[in-house]
């Protein structure tokens, strides 16, 4: 059973998601949201850079961070098939084919600001959400559920297995059952290492230059500049001119 989109909205209404990290408190628009919901995401401010590609979506039919929806909506699959077939066609080039790869992810992310290397395989919701920075490089099984924007800055590392998840479902029954779905954004700012099988939660900030340890999960904002381990994730300690120094690194 599928909620029909006025009954998602009024639900909406007692289902808020903290969000006022980057969007702001969308709640101002809500009532709008309820009456018409094109044109409320119309009047909605994104934070796109002049840059960007348009969302095969376009900006009527994004997914607003914080606020439920449906993802059996008819645009909503459509974005998604689309993203398989090309995944598809990516995960299964020879790993020769460097120039084809390269093109295919350019065509599927919202933007690429300048080199990248990609490992088969690699898996998206969506693709047009995802923006990533120079120099970034993701080691075998990355998979980005995309509903909402990832923007990974330059010179970002991922382990193998690394899952960043900006989607999630309500905790109550009910509408979880329903299908019903929220997005939050993942930042990776510059510069950051993640290491092998970490799973980033939505809403997630992770600060330039840290490096998060395999296997963590991250459930809070990590700082910039910081060794973090474990589940949930902390920070261990800082990186330090120590680490400049450092030659040794065996166990
Ligand atoms: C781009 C790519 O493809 S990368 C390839 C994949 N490689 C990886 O994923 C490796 C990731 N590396 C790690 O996780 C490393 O542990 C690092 C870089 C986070 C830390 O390395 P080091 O600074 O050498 O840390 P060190 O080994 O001294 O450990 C410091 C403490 O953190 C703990 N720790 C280290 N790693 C982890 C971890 N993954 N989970 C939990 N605790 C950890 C250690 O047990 C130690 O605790 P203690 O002080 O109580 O004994």
């Amino acid at each position: 059973m599928f909620f029909p989109i006025q009954d998602l909205l009024f639900m909406d209404e007692l289902f808020e998601v903290p969000w006022k990290k980057r969007c702001g408190d969308t709640k101002s628009s809500h009532h709008s949201f309820i009456k018409d919901h094109r044109k409320c995401v119309r009047s909605l401010d994104f934070e796109t850079s002049p840059d960007d590609r348009m969302s095969f979506m376009g900006q009527a039919d994004a997914i607003i961070p914080g606020k439920l929806y449906d993802p059996t909506n008819e645009v909503y699959v459509q974005g998604r098939k689309r993203a398989k077939s090309k995944i598809h066609e990516f995960n299964n080039l020879h790993p020769d084919q460097e120039e084809l790869r390269d093109n295919l992810i350019r065509d599927l992310f919202g933007s690429c600001s300048g080199n990248f290397l990609i490992e088969q395989p690699f898996y998206c919701d969506y693709g047009s959400n995802i923006h990533i920075g120079n120099n970034m490089y993701s080691n075998h099984n990355l998979t980005i559920l995309d509903v909402v924007d990832v923007r990974i800055g330059d010179n970002v590392f991922f382990g193998p297995n690394v899952g960043l998840y900006t989607a999630g479902h309500p905790l109550d029954l009910e509408r979880r059952i329903g299908g019903l779905e929220f997005g939050l954004p993942i930042t990776i700012e510059d510069n950051v290492w993640i290491g092998g099988s970490v799973t980033v939660l939505p809403g997630i900030t992770i600060g330039k230059n840290s490096v998060i340890a395999a296997g963590s999960v991250v459930v809070k904002d990590i700082p910039a500049g910081v060794v973090a381990v474990g589940n949930p994730c902390k920070v261990l300690r800082e990186i330090d001119e120590r680490d400049k120094r450092r030659t040794n690194f065996r166990k």
